[in-house]
């Protein structure tokens, strides 16, 4: 498989701030990648050099190596005409793009699942319902690459699940989808590939199973009837690391079995366990390790 966007020391300053500071990072055509990082991290610069929206001041970015391509997408909420229905606005959108993008108003309108909503007004739109018509309007370019900024941002549970769900279908279709996000959970279930990055920076890049392999145990905060004897029982369990938590309790960090064990002496020495609740999953601890003291 070819690679779909190969980026190389790419550099974007705005005045006195340096939003990219060298950027490196490859994906491969096909799949899922998401661009993961704190806010002010450099997402957002990154995906509009991407779209054309502004120009890097050093550095290289190359789609597809170079081969014919279409690329389609959207930074920030798409915007569309409020007074006009969902169809016109992807009319007048095929217009200016022109080739056969008409022919396909009613076929991707259906794929985001607003067909039946496509005469009514947009300004009546939810913004669950804009997003979508926003990836319509990217899929009228039938694109090679999609790029898409924090889309699950603003969207109600059942609204992230049908944005999960489209962007799966249309990377099972041969789509590649670079998509930026805040949530390493989000990006867990999404995506095949990541990129962290942290203050301008590339911090990792790579495949989400080799990512969980360099991630610490899951944090969990544990309430006992008495903390001091949980904490002296935890020092003889293998595979348990038990610290004072900040807002009171303990923080206990192990994978399954080694917590499961933990719990069962901790029961077999009188000692009663009143909360036990998953802090941080082993990623998302990877995540706030590899983006903490991020300033900006
Ligand atoms: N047009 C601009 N003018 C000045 N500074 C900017 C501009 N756009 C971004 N920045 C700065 O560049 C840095 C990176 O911003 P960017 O929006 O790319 O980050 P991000 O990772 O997308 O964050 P967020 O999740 O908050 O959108 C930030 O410090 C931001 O303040």
């Amino acid at each position: 498989m070819g690679q779909a966007v190969e980026v190389r020391e790419l550099v974007k300053r705005y005045g006195g701030t340096t939003a990219l500071d060298g950027v490196d990072l490859t994906v491969a055509a096909g799949g899922v990648h998401g661009l993961l990082g704190p806010n002010g991290a450099g997402k957002t610069t990154l995906l509009r050099i991407m779209l054309g929206l502004v120009r890097q001041d050093a550095g290289e970015l190359r789609l597809f190596a170079g081969q014919p391509h279409r690329l389609a997408g959207f930074v920030d909420s798409p915007r569309f005409y409020p007074y006009l229905s969902a169809e016109r606005n992807l009319a007048l959108l095929a217009a200016y793009d022109g080739g056969d993008a008409a022919d396909r108003i009613d076929e991707v309108l259906d794929r985001v699942g607003l067909a039946d909503r496509a005469r009514r007004k947009v300004g009546g739109y939810s913004y669950g319902m804009r997003q979508r018509l926003g990836i319509a309007a990217a899929l009228l370019r039938a694109p090679d690459l999609l790029v898409l900024d924090e889309p699950g941002n603003g969207l109600d549970p059942a609204g992230i699940r049908d944005m999960r769900q489209l962007v799966r279908s249309l990377a099972a279709e041969g789509l590649t989808v670079l998509l930026s996000s805040h949530h390493m959970a989000e990006v867990e279930e999404l995506c095949d590939t990541v990129s962290i990055l942290r203050t301008g920076r590339v911090v990792y890049t790579g495949s989400l199973a080799e990512l969980r392999s360099r991630a610490p145990d899951p944090a969990h905060r544990l309430a006992t009837s008495d903390d001091e004897s949980a904490a002296a029982l935890a020092a003889d369990q293998p595979g348990v690391r038990v610290t004072g938590h900040p807002d009171g309790g303990l923080t206990v960090r192990a994978r399954t079995a080694e917590l499961d064990a933990f719990v069962l002496a901790l029961g077999s020495r009188g000692i009663a366990v009143r909360a036990l609740r998953l802090e941080a999953t082993s990623l998302e601890s990877l995540f706030l390790t590899l983006t903490e003291g991020d300033q900006r």
